[in-house]
């Protein structure tokens, strides 16, 4: 069974530009907010019970928030995969008797916010290659930063590709490898990538977890009883009644088969960039990652936002949900009271027109509404985990002074984001950041705040204590990109 898995044939040129490129473009134009990352999940059952697909549907349930453009599981029994994917979200995806059919011992699946190719059905991940080598599946947390060059040179020789996903160049990667071991083949093709990969891999008989050299994007290991689950955050663990075992390490491939687990590393670099972003905004707060809770950590960049802020004000509001861990730690340090000043409409759906920034400041209306009885006559201190492009600022300063805020003070529990991000999170093009062409003064006008405050990236460093010393990316902040230049190139 191959439900939902029709590729459709793409467009190979126009205008020069790969339709990876176009696609890209077209899709950062009509992005309507800062996209998070992708969510990947991998089980493996020893026992051999064919369960593996439903905790994997829960799994996913559990990293929803990195993705909810689409959502796919592939399912091996007994070395046959089945595939069900879809556009929306896991619950819309995923009928039960779905779940019913995808029987099998092991299983992947994956939640996309695409970076690189549209959202469309034919991109949507898990992905499958058959090859001489024996079938694969992947899913992958990341972006190539590399990819479109790599492809590129496949497309010159011959491949053919059925999607606009740079996830696929590493299928084609290891159909062309001289390696027959299909684990060996996908484990020397790594090393021609370049940028963010946190990959979830399927063969008939193993399940097979890598992170890129740099470990931008997180891995976990857990384990409930015989059964072995891999996943993006380890809030996927807990759902499935599974322990945190580790992080899967920064170049390190890891193999699950019937004698056991078995590991390496397949790079000698040693520097890492986990991106720092992850735990100002993209885990989930439950989630740990190499060993600091997010939520804690998201508390101290409050706190230390306070001992760097000095303001008079009568409550703390934090913009939710992003900005709640951050507003009490602000409020703890700071003795200034903390107030739910702000309602979230946990309903909002989708809106299906293009995102003008109009319809930008209509969603934020609807998905955030003050609370007048509590904002009325206040000096307010609103904390936001970060601005992008401004809108939410924007709108909700000025609809907490139509609220009758006496005075709003803006503070933010991350630097200002000046620099664009190639490895997964599509912070926009960079003249939309509002940051990369006004000071923070001009940007306090532009959003009605009466001042303006940033965590400083020293602070949001110190804010972090993971269990060994580690590299963070923090190039969105500083440019200080941990690639080579050339593979920097920003979308027109
Ligand atoms: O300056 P902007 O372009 O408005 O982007 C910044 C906002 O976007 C994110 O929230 P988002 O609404 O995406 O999601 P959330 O509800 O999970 O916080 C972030 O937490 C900021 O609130
Ligand atoms: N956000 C992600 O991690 C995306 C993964 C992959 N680059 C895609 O576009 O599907
Ligand atoms: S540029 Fe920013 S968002 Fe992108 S990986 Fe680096 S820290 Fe994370
Ligand atoms: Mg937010």
């Amino acid at each position: 069974m191959r439900k939902n898995c029709n590729f459709s044939k793409q467009n190979s040129n126009y205008n020069n530009q790969s339709p990876a490129a176009l696609e890209k473009k077209q899709s950062k134009l009509l992005a309507d907010k800062m996209t998070e990352e992708c969510g990947v999940f991998g089980i493996f059952n020893a026992n051999g019970e064919s369960s593996a697909a439903e905790l994997s549907y829960y799994g996913l349930i559990a990293l929803q928030h990195r993705g909810q453009e689409s959502a796919g599981i592939c399912a091996n029994y007994q070395g046959e995969f089945n595939l069900h994917k879809g556009m929306g979200l896991v619950e819309s995806v995923f009928e039960k008797e779905d779940i019913k059919n995808l029987k099998g011992e092991m299983a992947i699946g994956h939640v996309r916010y695409s970076t690189s190719g549209s959202s469309k059905l034919a991109n949507a991940q898990p992905i499958l290659i058959n090859s001489m080598k024996g079938d694969l599946a992947l899913a992958h947390n990341g972006n190539l930063a590399n990819g479109a060059e790599l492809r590129n040179n496949l497309e010159s020789n011959g491949s053919i590709f059925h999607s606009t996903l740079d996830t696929e160049v590493i299928a084609h990667l290891v159909a062309r490898s001289f390696e027959d071991n299909i684990v060996e083949a996908l484990s020397q093709s790594l090393h021609q990538l370049k940028g963010a990969f946190s990959l979830v891999a399927m063969t008939k008989d193993q399940l097979i977890a890598i992170r890129d050299p740099s470990g931008f994007r997180p891995l976990s290991l857990g384990k409930l009883n015989n059964i072995y689950v891999v996943a993006s955050e380890s809030c996927a663990f807990d759902i499935i009644g599974a322990e945190f075992v580790r992080d899967i390490e920064p170049g390190e491939i890891v193999v699950i088969d019937q004698t056991g687990i078995k590991s390496r590393s397949y790079s000698s670099q040693n520097k890492t960039s986990l991106c720092v972003f992850e735990y100002i905004y993209f885990a989930r707060p439950d989630s740990k990652i190499a060993g600091q809770n997010v939520l804690l950590a998201r508390k101290e960049m409050g706190k230390q936002l306070a001992r760097e802020m000095d303001v008079e004000a009568d409550i703390v509001v934090p913009v939710p949900d992003s900005g709640i861990a951050a507003a009490l730690g602000f409020a703890a340090e700071s003795g200034i009271p903390y107030a739910q000043g702000i309602l979230r409409n946990r309903y909002m759906g989708r809106t299906f027109i293009q995102p003008t920034q109009a319809i930008r400041d209509l969603k934020v209306r609807l998905k955030l509404s003050p609370i007048k009885e509590i904002i009325k006559d206040q000096r307010v201190v609103l904390i936001d985990d970060s601005i992008v492009r401004g809108t939410t600022s924007k709108q909700i300063i000025g609809r907490i002074k139509e609220a009758g805020a006496k005075e709003v003070h803006l503070a933010i529990s991350s630097p200002p984001v000046e620099h664009p991000c190639y490895f997964g999170l599509d912070t926009s093009r960079r003249q939309e950041l509002i940051a990369s062409r006004n000071s923070i003064a001009e940007i306090a006008k532009i959003i009605g705040a009466d001042s303006l405050h940033y965590l400083s990236q020293a602070g949001m460093l110190k804010s972090i204590q993971t269990e060994v010393k580690l590299g963070f990316c923090t190039a969105c902040f500083d440019g200080d990109y941990p690639i080579e230049s050339r593979y920097l190139t920003e979308e027109e």
